[in-house]
């Protein structure tokens, strides 16, 4: 029999648990102060709106301030953060939160109608020019289009005499226009990273799905051949006699099953650099980066452990089988999954609740399984 003295995968606290997705931090400073950890392009682009930016509120707040409209000044600062935020978010690649996002535009709406109640109508021919950028950002020629918007901020400035005059208010608009641009787009970002989630995850486990194995394991299989001492490893595992458990206890028995064995490998996960998804009805992957063959097999082990003590049903009789493949130079992803098939085939073969890792298989087994070309499984268990 297996080992069963495995010791348990800890569980993390909740504020150990990277939820940075929906966090809401202000990070202008680093926007400002360390911009050369962003991509080349990102950055002229960052530092130019940035620069603008700060040309045109920071008078502008003192303008409202000079004006006794301290509602606005507060207005202008924090919108100044807002608009930096949105900015910072939405060129790091990184899903927009929502909240920020309606406040951008929230905010920048309330901006709006004031310059509109203050009468500045022919500001409003910005806005085609601002959705435009918005628009053309990302692509190679939101550098020129930058320049070209800043000079036209200039000239107003310029040809203003006053330097607290009607000029701040074109180039406010510009801003407030672009805010709400940014604000549009961050909650179109937003609901597609949403949308793109969830296409990727399967809903009754919470767990990521085929799609995202996919993904992932091309991706393992690019950065292995970049870096090939990076050790790469699947963990294929598979509910021992599910089709009895669901015939004893029913379906929806069947369904807690599987709810809690995605709980383990969601525990496996926060370990870090592990990837727990649902493959199938009854079939889990673990994809692992940095586990060398032993350390790997030993968490397979741990997970097997686990699931026995969850006590799923009343008579303890959940179990699963589990087989542990490393990614070999010449590997496809078909191989890959397929060694790590024949080795759950030989865990089943070997009495189940237990675990085979591909160094453990005979030599005919691996080379049958190295030779096949397309990946099926094995369904025809003993
Ligand atoms: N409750 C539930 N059952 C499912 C789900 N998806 C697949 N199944 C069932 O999982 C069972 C899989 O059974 P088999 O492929 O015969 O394998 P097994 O009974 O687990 O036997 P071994 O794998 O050989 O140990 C089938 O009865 C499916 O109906 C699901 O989402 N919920």
């Amino acid at each position: 029999m297996p080992d069963s003295k495995s010791r348990s995968i800890p569980l993390k606290s909740g504020s150990e648990k990277n939820n940075t997705n929906f966090e809401f931090q202000i990070d202008l400073w680093a926007l400002l102060s360390s911009p050369d950890k962003l991509p080349e392009s990102q950055q002229k682009v960052i530092l130019l709106v940035s620069v603008a930016a700060f040309l045109v509120i920071i008078p502008s707040t003192m303008y409202h301030y000079n004006q006794g409209q301290i509602l606005l000044t507060v207005l202008d600062a924090i919108f100044l953060l807002v608009v930096g935020y949105s900015l910072y978010q939405y060129f790091r690649k990184t899903p927009l939160p929502l909240p920020p996002a309606i406040f951008t535009v929230t905010l920048s709406a309330i901006l709006l109608s004031n310059i509109y109640v203050q009468g500045v109508p022919s500001s409003y021919w910005l806005f085609p020019m601002i959705m435009g950028h918005a628009i053309v950002v990302k692509k190679s020629i939101s550098l020129p289009y930058n320049l070209i918007m800043i000079t036209i901020g200039g000239f107003l400035l310029y040809n203003n005499t006053g330097i607290f005059g009607i000029a701040f208010e074109f180039v406010g608009a510009a801003l407030v226009l672009m805010g709400i641009s940014y604000g549009i787009l961050a909650i179109l970002l937003n609901l597609q990273h949403r949308l793109s989630i969830q296409s990727k995850s399967d809903s009754l486990t919470g767990l990521k799905n085929r799609r995202y194995m996919s993904e992932q394991i091309t991706q393992a299989m690019t950065d292995f051949l970049d870096n090939p001492e990076s050790a790469y490893g699947v963990v294929m595992l598979d509910v021992d006699l599910f089709k009895a458990i669901n015939d004893e206890y029913g379906h929806a028995q069947g369904d807690n099953v599987l709810i809690g064995i995605a709980s383990v490998l969601n525990r496996a996960e926060e370990l870090g650099n592990i990837k727990a998804m649902r493959i199938g009805g009854e079939e889990f992957l673990l994809l692992a980066k940095g586990f060398q063959p032993s350390p790997l097999k030993r968490l397979a082990e741990t997970v097997r452990v686990d699931v026995e003590k969850l006590n799923l049903l009343p008579d303890n009789s959940v179990t699963i089988s589990a087989g542990v493949a490393m990614l070999e130079l010449g590997f496809d992803e078909s191989k890959w999954l397929k060694l790590a098939d024949t080795c759950l085939y030989e865990a089943k073969r070997g009495g189940r609740n237990q675990v085979v890792s591909s160094n453990e298989i005979d030599e005919a087994l691996l080379a049958s399984a190295l030779n096949e070309n397309s990946y099926h499984r094995c369904k025809s268990r003993a």
